[in-house]
């Protein structure tokens, strides 16, 4: 019997035990033209075309097969699943808890809390880091809390991420009547780290903590990283190439626990159960990325080789946006979702004509399925698979929790296909818009906003009618992760998505309506992200009328996180075989070596 295509396409090329090369497809595939500059102004630029459904001419956008092999996937080893592990991570979480109640000085126990959350153990802690921050905060007679650039810096970032509304004012006393910060502060470089990472937490309009990132910035940059000590050094780098606010946190605990090992006052037990929990963890994602490759598989999407092929990738954005192992539902549904939006996303960019992709918003918007044969086969199948996905995510929800999300979902699909039938419209009729009419519409069409309401309905246990009226209607917090997601994605993918035929992006609207240059649009663009993530900062501050809000909050915040790293090298969501593919190996597949 002929193997079908999905199977041909990702047969494992070789195995090698010990590592993940077993989990890679290799073949060769068709080379993706390189973008021309944006600067060239390519609006229509060459795009090959094929002949498919009725003899339509259609765009391509040769789209790079997945570069995992699903038969892999599907079998991955979830050996820390055991019980021997369970349980001995339960006597190291009770030995960690004590820490939290030895008497040590207010600094010290900053750095404790921040050592246990980079090391990806915060949520086993809520309560201690609550209880500890409370007291730090309303203790005002440690000197060095308020004398100590590192120390200073360190509690505020603390202090903000924990919805302490800290007053910038603490940086006061390190600058000069001129309202810069004191020069000689320049040999300080972990105090100046510590600035740099705290100035993150700023807010809009907060003049102060704007010159403690440019002043930190400056100063980490100019260093000769030789002279600094090792640790140290690698610690400012690391910095500098992201700071710990804008690290999803699976990706930050991988790397800290390897400077954390080199640290000469390292607690091992705390060490050692980052790892054994690390990979606790890990286990449980494996089964459900397998899982998700099971699923994927059986719909027979490979068959629809005109959208990316991201399965592995879409798991690890839904990972990126809520880790904890509670929260499987969450992972795997809207990880089918995340499948919907890319192809969907491709029909409307790539695929569609005008014509078809009008009438395919309107099935959309009415979300009926009578007479869905009007519409080409191919775009009908994404379209049933979209449909039925939702529907039975809707069902499944109803079951279990006794609440229908469907006509919420409908809504935000129904805003989303708007939205990308918005932009082919001014693809199609040349139409350039400006920047604020591009981003107002793009945040809607990036797609991270149904992600986002299923953040809420899926990861709380009783959802209610009026949390998803308040969801659906897109508040601020929400809003700004969306917008986050589009001009990172905007940063990275433009230049191809023009080379292929799409919309103008970003960048091209805010040069064709300022007439500036791409280096100086590009620095633009990442001040809005800056400014964005300001809002969003202080958006979390609010209070929210619905309770389980929790980890709504945080997957608004880990969405725009998984954006700067699926996008800070390139489109590593389109082209994901470099930077995202060494990130999955890492928080996925590979375990933490045990000694
Ligand atoms: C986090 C999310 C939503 C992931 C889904 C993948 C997706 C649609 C990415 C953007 O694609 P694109 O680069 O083609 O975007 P656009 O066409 O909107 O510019
Ligand atoms: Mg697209």
């Amino acid at each position: 019997m002929a193997l079908p295509a999905l199977l041909t396409n990702f047969l494992p090329s070789s195995i090698r035990p010990n590592q993940h090369s077993f989990l890679l497809v290799s073949r060769p595939c068709s080379s993706f033209s390189s973008p021309s500059a944006i600067s060239s102004g390519a609006r229509f630029a060459k795009c090959s075309l094929t002949i498919e459904d009725q003899d339509t001419a259609r765009r391509s956008a040769n789209w790079k097969p997945s570069v995992w092999d699903y038969g892999s996937v599907q079998s991955l080893n979830t050996d820390f699943a055991e019980d021997k592990y369970t349980e001995q991570v339960q006597r190291l979480k009770e030995e960690v808890k004590g820490l939290f109640h030895k008497e040590i000085n207010q600094v010290a126990k900053l750095e404790f809390i921040d050592v246990v959350q980079r090391l990806g153990l915060g949520y086993h802690f809520e309560t201690d880091i609550k209880n500890a921050l409370s007291s730090i905060y309303n203790n005002t007679e440690d000197a060095q809390l308020s004398d100590d650039l590192y120390a200073v810096s360190l509690r505020f970032r603390l202090l903000r991420q924990h919805g302490y509304n800290l007053q910038q004012d603490v940086f006061q006393r390190f600058m000069n009547k001129m309202g810069t910060f004191n020069e000689s502060l320049k040999e300080d470089v972990r105090g100046l780290l510590s600035l740099y990472e705290a100035s993150f937490h700023g807010l809009e309009g907060e003049t102060i903590v704007d010159e403690a990132w440019n002043f930190a910035s400056k100063h980490l940059k100019d260093l000769n990283l030789d002279e600094v000590p090792a640790n140290l050094a690698s610690n400012v780098s690391h910095a500098l190439d992201m700071p710990i606010h804008w690290r999803p946190n699976r990706l930050e605990a991988r790397w800290f626990m390897d400077t954390y090992e080199k640290q000469q006052d390292k607690i091992p037990c705390l060490l050692r159960f980052a790892k054994v929990d690390f990979n606790i963890v890990q286990s449980i994602h494996k089964k459900e990325v397998s899982n998700m490759a099971r699923w994927w598989v059986e719909l027979g999407a490979n068959k629809m080789t005109f959208f990316r092929d991201r399965l592995v990738e879409h798991y690890f954005w839904c990972c990126a946006m809520v880790f904890e192992p509670q929260y499987t539902e969450f992972r795997e549904m809207t990880t089918k979702l995340t499948c919907m939006v890319t192809l969907i996303d491709d029909v409307y960019d790539v695929y569609g004509t005008l014509e078809e992709l009008e009438v395919l918003t309107d099935f959309i918007v009415r979300w009926d399925i009578t007479d869905v044969d009007k519409l080409p086969l191919k775009i009908r199948a994404c379209f049933l698979a979209l449909y039925n996905t939702t529907n039975e995510i809707g069902y499944w929800m109803m079951r279990e929790r006794g609440i229908n999300p469907i006509p919420h979902m409908r809504k935000v699909w129904a805003d989303e296909c708007k939205a990308y039938i918005k932009e082919a419209r001014w693809y199609n009729k040349g139409i350039k818009p400006t920047l604020d009419e591009y981003v107002d519409n793009g945040v809607t069409s990036i797609g991270g906003l149904i992600m986002l309401l299923g953040s809420y309905f899926l990861t709380t246990d009783k959802p209610t009618e009026e949390g998803l009226d308040y969801v659906s209607n897109i508040p601020s917090v929400m809003h700004c992760s969306a917008k986050i997601l589009r001009l990172n994605n905007d940063l990275s993918t433009s230049s191809y998505e023009l080379a292929r035929g799409d919309n103008f992006k970003a960048l091209e609207c805010h040069m064709n309506e300022t007439g500036a240059s791409e280096e100086a649009t590009r620095e633009h663009i990442k001040h809005l992200v800056r400014k964005t993530w300001k809002r969003m900062n202080r958006d979390v501050f609010e209070d929210y009328p619905y309770s389980g809000f929790g980890p709504f909050l945080g997957a608004c915040l880990n969405l725009a996180r998984a954006s700067q790293c699926f996008y800070q090298y390139g489109d590593g969501h389109g082209l994901p075989d470099h930077e995202t593919k060494a990130h999955i190996v890492s928080a996925l597949f590979d375990p933490v070596p045990l000694d």
